[in-house]
């Protein structure tokens, strides 16, 4: 038995992340309890941790053990999206807070290959044109789903054009960059993964590179 706190608050919740970090669980296991633990979350106190772009989603750091974990809300304006990506070996709890969210979960797809082997068994496409196979998800607040590679690289979306979205993710161990690709070609970039804010701070503009360096 893991003795955790209820997480009445983000900081309660930060508390069993740190106690569920450190325990020796296989991690099946340890996702399936964090999806548990994330369920029991229902504050709004995550919104001091939200800082808004009006076009792409902003990634707000709240919590980091390096090498271990990575709390992160994400606050997605109406329409935006993520790049198809990978999540390079690292297990992710994603939970959505506010809003609706699309997850797309691509399982098929021809890509070139930077800087290393993924564990997935693509096939090969005839021509150029990737070949896209995808499955859909929606989750609404309160709703929290575990991925990782093995089930596929991924897109998230805000389903609305009129509302925003947030999503809390926690992703052990952290990551710092992954590759995206692109849907045209498949062609694969390896991007950085920044931060907008760093708990409840924000980042000075020429700090947060965006754009093509940059997953957001
Ligand atoms: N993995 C993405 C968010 S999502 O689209 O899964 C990120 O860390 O920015
Ligand atoms: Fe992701």
């Amino acid at each position: 038995m893991i003795d955790v706190p209820t997480p009445a608050t983000i900081e309660d919740l930060v508390t069993g992340l740190n106690i569920f970090s450190r325990a020796e669980i296989p991690s099946e296991k340890k996702s399936a309890m964090i999806v548990d633990y994330f369920k029991l979350y229902k504050n709004n106190d995550w919104q001091k941790f939200a800082f808004w772009d009006d076009f792409r989603y902003t990634r707000n750091l709240i919590e980091e053990i390096d090498g271990c974990y990575s709390l992160i809300l994400m606050c997605w304006p109406e329409g935006s999206a993520s790049r198809i990506h990978d999540h390079p070996n690292a297990d992710c709890i994603m939970a959505c807070l506010d809003g609706k969210i699309k997850y797309r979960i691509i399982t098929s797809i021809k890509f070139e290959l930077t800087s290393r082997e993924t564990q997935l068994n693509w096939p090969e496409a005839d021509d150029n044109k990737p070949v896209i196979l995808s499955k859909e998800t929606f989750a609404v607040s309160g709703e929290v789903l575990h991925m990782n590679d093995s089930m596929g690289i991924h897109r998230v979306e805000n389903a609305s054009s009129s509302d925003r979205a947030a999503t809390l993710h926690f992703y052990f161990p952290c990551i710092h960059e992954c590759l995206i690709f692109a849907e045209d070609s498949g062609r694969s970039t390896k991007v950085k993964m920044c931060y907008h804010s760093i708990k409840g701070v924000k980042q000075a503009p020429q700090n947060i590179s965006r754009g093509a360096q940059c997953i957001s």
